[in-house]
């Protein structure tokens, strides 16, 4: 008897265009969300964004709750669940960029209270997904959370930001490649729960952006407008995987491990992109795709080398043969790749 079954989760408005943080308000009551909002924001999204939209629920006489966040953390998650409990609220607004985002995720799945996603930056997928990811001593939790009910992405924004979060938000869709290789590999040799869809749909997010990496260029808000769609995308095919393998292999292990050994050094995207060139060559060897990976990085302005991330040499090499001890996820790094090996394919792929 066929006895499977699966629970896809997805938001139901999702607001992309110019100036439409205008229209945050009538976003949440198209979907009758009542009560007053929670709103979790870090200090720069702020100012550029959450007190606009506190101002318009003001004139409509509602006065949000703000908690502003300054890091990725359980402690931080707790703030905000702790504020929840305090001021019961109707629902939660992540304002900014993964960070709050992720916190809010994860506390309205805490306190069962639908969130909506207004991302200030166009710098990571999870502005959709259904995951969270955080930091927790030596290891990373990429947990099960609250997907967002609808998300409000102002192009107007985005496209003010600081143009490096643009392309780290490009270099996390173009890892992509690399991840649906560790989930197909992993499927292979260790029977991991692996959705066609998924995979073909993160692949062809990342096939997209690439295809239209000439009209990414600083200053246009078109850019944010195709990387925007291009991260809703990505965040789909991890609700439809029910996990973030479409968009997180190997190369995130090295990102991760990056956040611990030197953090605050580098992106989150642009941290993936350089641990894409590395675990693609590990993929496919000396002529293959890591060549193409590198030429996208480039041609969007992403990083491709260690002292593009501001790291040391040996500080990649550390990661690189460190990270596959960050979480239970079977990638190309399999139980893990020799130091020495690290050095020579970092060294191959030009990364130093
Ligand atoms: N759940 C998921 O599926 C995913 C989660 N992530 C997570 O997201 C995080 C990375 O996201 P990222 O956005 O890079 O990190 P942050 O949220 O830390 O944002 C990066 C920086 O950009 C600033 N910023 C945000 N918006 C603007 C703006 N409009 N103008 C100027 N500055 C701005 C922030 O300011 P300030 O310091 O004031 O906040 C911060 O300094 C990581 O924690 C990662 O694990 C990434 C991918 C997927
Ligand atoms: O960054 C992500 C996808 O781009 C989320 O992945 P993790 O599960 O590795 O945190
Ligand atoms: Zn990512």
């Amino acid at each position: 008897m066929f006895e499977k079954s699966t629970w896809i989760r997805l938001p139901r408005n999702v607001v992309v265009g110019h100036g439409v943080i205008d229209q945050t308000v009538e976003a949440v009551r198209e979907l009758h969300l009542q009560g007053q909002p929670l709103i979790v924001t870090s200090p720069t999204p702020r100012e550029i964004a959450a007190d606009r939209i506190v101002e318009q629920f003001a004139a409509e006489g509602v006065d949000p709750e703000i908690v502003e966040v300054e890091d990725a953390s359980f402690e931080a998650i707790q703030r905000v669940i702790d504020t929840a409990r305090e001021v019961d609220p109707g629902f939660l607004i992540g304002v900014g960029g993964g960070k709050a985002i992720d916190i809010a995720k994860m506390a309205s799945d805490d306190i069962g209270r639908g969130f909506v996603s207004v991302p200030t930056a166009a710098s990571h997928d999870g502005i959709v997904s259904n995951r969270g990811s955080v930091p927790d001593g030596g290891t990373r939790h990429s947990v099960a959370a609250e997907p967002p009910l609808a998300v409000v992405a102002d192009t107007e924004i985005l496209a003010n930001a600081p143009w490096e979060l643009t392309t780290a938000g490009c270099a996390d869709i173009i890892s992509n490649y690399t991840a649906v290789m560790d989930w197909r590999l992993a499927d292979r040799l260790k029977s991991v729960p692996y959705s066609g869809y998924g995979a073909a749909l993160s692949e062809m997010t990342a096939e997209m952006l690439v295809s239209n990496a000439d009209s990414i260029r600083p200053g246009l808000e078109e850019s944010s407008w195709i990387v925007v769609k291009a991260l809703v995308s990505s965040g789909v095919a991890m609700s439809i995987a029910g996990s973030s393998r479409p968009a997180s292999g190997a190369e995130h292990l090295f990102s991760h491990q990056l956040d611990r050994i030197a953090p605050g050094r580098a992106l989150h995207g642009h941290q993936v992109g350089v641990g894409s060139i590395m675990t693609a060559y590990l993929h496919s060897g000396e002529d293959g795709i890591w060549t193409d990976i590198r030429s996208a990085l480039d041609s969007i302005d992403a990083p491709t080398t260690a002292a593009e991330l501001d790291l040391e040499p040996e500080e990649v090499v550390e990661a690189l043969s460190t990270c596959h001890e960050i979480r239970d996820r079977y990638t190309i790094l399999g139980d893990g790749i020799e130091e020495d090996a690290a050095r020579s394919v970092a060294e191959k792929t030009g990364v130093i």
